[in-house]
């Protein structure tokens, strides 16, 4: 029984031309790695003021400085996140055949998808398989994969988690009635999880990403990942390595908080490179508001136009389907 897509049969039909620069060097030996702005999240409910203070601004901080930092003492139990990949690693473990009947061309739901079919150069392609999941059809999910409760035990915790970290950043804003607009317009329903893995790649293909780069479509990301690396992202205009915390959970900032706080939290670049001998895990929760949500900037003079959110997401899938690649943001600068 097969599992894996046939990412190198399309992979190596793909022209090889088309490199973009920002996607240089992908060659990991010569690159740092660092551990991310580490933020204890412990201190929020210490009951100790100045505690509580200092978290938040190293929580700030780390938003405005990198647009990734990662939290530990989050709540989030250890048996739920072990629970979380064992999960994971069935759903992948389903065959090819089946999971493939879940992508977009055959289903509505379009759950599953892997490579990039859209893609016209292999600059364009990601070495991985993912499942895709809107919140709002985790349920058909679940019918569809005969899986178990734990993906939307994991979606309760982790949507408690991303909301304080919003109002923390929110909050430093300026701006009134953030809480309430947040509660109202970004519900555990309009977000999406995103469970990926990366097979392991041939060395001798040294083109292939693992996931090519790109921005997030959402106001923050949570990223739960194994320990064996790969994460990349653009620090200062150059790629680092993200040395993996197995105790910890990567939080970055997305295109519509940077949007939303007129570029004071940057929505960062990045990638995930390939390993010639193991494969890894990842799985990404999208905050994300409802579709009608309008995503104006918070002071003046705005950098980006107002935007609703499906405009946003309308755009995007019509510039991959089109060019093979995200645009993002940079389509709706004033
Ligand atoms: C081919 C692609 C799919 C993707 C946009 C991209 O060009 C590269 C990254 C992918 C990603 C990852 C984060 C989000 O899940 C996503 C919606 C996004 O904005 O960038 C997806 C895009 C997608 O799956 O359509
Ligand atoms: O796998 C990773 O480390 C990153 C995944 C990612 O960037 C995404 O799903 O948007
Ligand atoms: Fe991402």
């Amino acid at each position: 029984m097969d599992c894996e897509p046939p990412l190198a049969q399309v992979f190596l039909n793909l022209p090889a031309t088309n490199i973009e620069t920002d996607e240089q060097p992908i060659d990991v030996s010569g690159l740092k790695c660092y551990e991310l702005p580490l933020v204890d999240l412990g201190r929020l409910n210490s009951g100790h003021t100045m505690n509580r203070k200092e978290c938040e601004k190293e929580i700030i901080e780390a938003a405005k400085e990198w647009g990734f930092f990662q939290v530990v003492n989050h709540g989030i139990c250890k048996e739920m996140l072990v629970k979380l990949q064992e999960e994971q690693v069935k759903l992948f473990q389903q065959p090819f055949h089946k999971k493939a009947n879940q992508s977009r061309s055959n289903s509505p739901t379009g759950f599953y998808r892997w490579g990039n079919l859209a893609a016209t150069s292999r600059a364009h392609f990601s070495w991985s398989e993912a499942f895709h999941i809107p919140v709002s059809s985790v349920s058909d999910f679940r019918t569809l994969n005969h899986s178990s409760s734990t993906v939307e035990e994991y979606i309760e915790v982790v949507s408690e988690l991303i909301q304080i970290i919003a109002e923390i950043l929110a909050d430093n804003m300026g701006i009134c009635f953030h809480k309430t607009f947040l509660a109202e317009k970004v519900v555990p329903s309009s977000c999406y999880l995103r469970m990926n893995r990366y097979p392991p790649c041939p060395n001798s293909y040294s083109k292939a990403r693992g996931l090519v780069s790109h921005t997030d479509t959402s106001y923050l990301t949570v990223l739960q990942q194994d320990n064996i690396g790969g994460l990349q992202l653009m620090k200062d205009g150059a790629w680092i390595c993200v040395k993996p915390n197995p105790n910890a959970l990567v939080i970055n900032i997305g295109d519509l908080f940077e949007a939303w706080s007129n570029g004071l939290y940057k929505s960062v670049r990045h990638r995930v490179v390939t390993n010639g001998q193991v494969e890894r895990f990842s799985v990404a929760y999208f905050y994300c508001p409802t579709t009608e949500t309008v995503v104006r900037s918070c002071s003046q003079p705005s950098i980006y136009r107002d935007f609703t959110f499906e405009e946003f997401k309308r755009q995007i899938q019509f510039d991959v389907r089109s060019t093979g690649n995200k645009i993002g943001l940079p389509r709706f600068l004033r």
